[in-house]
């Protein structure tokens, strides 16, 4: 019986060291809230969907992340959320893009492919989706200070003529990222079953209706009980051309990589070839975990065995127990 894993990311960019103690603590909740529907008490239940949902949920109500409460903002001032999920068995999806006013996109991404019918709803007909099915609608709460504040630097450097070609996932060291960064999940359950689920805001400063990698299979997402599962964060417009979920799932099942090790040569390549940078989380089939980022920084966490497994720098693992001690 494959032993369950869960593990996140709180994205990949150039986050400020202001930013990293509510990233760790985001990512421990995030595992600890999700980490019941791996090991309940009947193996049975075990569910890699129930636990992607949740951990990606935890994320969207923390403002430390890019994703639900806290998104970053387009030129208008407004959040417009994407998020997509999928499962490894029948290769069922849900993707959701252009949605507004709802705390869970990821939760909207598996109502949808519940319905069986369509795979990628945006807009509108989203939020009427989100609606219909139980999510509350909260017009303008999903706004904060640092998002706002954020949105202000971006147009004031814009109007230098700073080149913000990158926005706020690709800034230099003289220039900081006040913003959070998009979240991703991926576990494999008691019966060997891959589940993927990533949320975003998008990038700050980004056109209204522009759409990104996060939404789309291949890019942002992708699942197969046979190969693996990825969930990528990053420079939008670099990963979903270089297609960088679908080339770690190739690297894993063409050239027998592991999950960890396609994961660093595909994020490695993607920013030699195009320039723009990015992370992964992967998890193969086999129920081995990758981590990797061609960015600075990039916020990631991991259970097995009882055990949380950390970080943010390269070179850089911090370890706990899931069950906290009290002395
Ligand atoms: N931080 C992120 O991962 C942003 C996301 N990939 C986007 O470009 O929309």
């Amino acid at each position: 019986m494959p032993r369950p894993v869960l593990l996140i990311h709180g994205g990949a960019g150039d986050i400020t060291d202001s930013r990293i103690a509510g990233k760790f603590k985001g990512i421990k909740e995030a595992l600890r809230f999700a980490w019941k529907h791996l090991e309940p008490t009947s193996p049975a239940s075990s569910s890699a969907l129930d636990a992607v949902e949740a951990a990606v949920n935890s994320m969207e109500l923390d403002e430390s992340f890019n994703a639900g409460y806290g998104s970053c903002l387009n030129t208008a001032g407004d959040v417009e959320m994407e998020a997509s999920l999928m499962e490894g068995h029948e290769l069922r999806a849900g993707c959701v893009t252009l949605l507004r006013d709802v705390m869970h996109p990821i939760t909207v991404a598996r109502r949808l492919m519940e319905k069986r019918r369509h795979v990628f709803l945006g807009g509108q007909e989203a939020l009427n989706l989100a609606l219909s099915t139980g999510s509350e609608r909260l017009a303008g709460a999903l706004v904060t200070e640092s998002a706002q504040q954020a949105l202000r630097e971006f147009l004031k450097q814009e109007s230098l003529g700073l080149d913000t070609t990158f926005a706020r996932t690709e800034l230099d060291e003289a220039r900081t990222d006040p913003i959070g960064e998009t979240v991703g999940a991926v576990a494999m359950d008691v019966s060997g079953h891959i589940v993927v689920g990533t949320s975003t805001g998008g990038i700050t400063g980004k056109w209204p209706g522009r759409i990104g990698d996060t939404p789309l299979l291949g890019c942002g997402t992708y699942a197969d009980n046979d190969i693996g599962g990825v969930s990528t964060t990053g420079h939008g417009e670099t990963i979903m051309r270089y297609n960088l979920a679908q080339r770690i799932m190739g690297a894993i099942q063409h050239q027998g990589l592991t999950a960890q090790a396609a994961a660093e040569q595909e994020c490695q390549q993607m920013t030699k070839r195009i320039g723009g940078t990015g992370g992964a989380i992967v998890i193969d089939h086999k129920g081995e975990v990758g981590i990797s980022w061609s960015s600075r920084r990039m916020a990631w966490g991991y259970v097995r065995d009882g055990i949380i497994h950390y970080g943010i720098n390269h070179n850089e693992i911090f370890q706990e127990p899931l069950l906290a001690t009290h002395a």
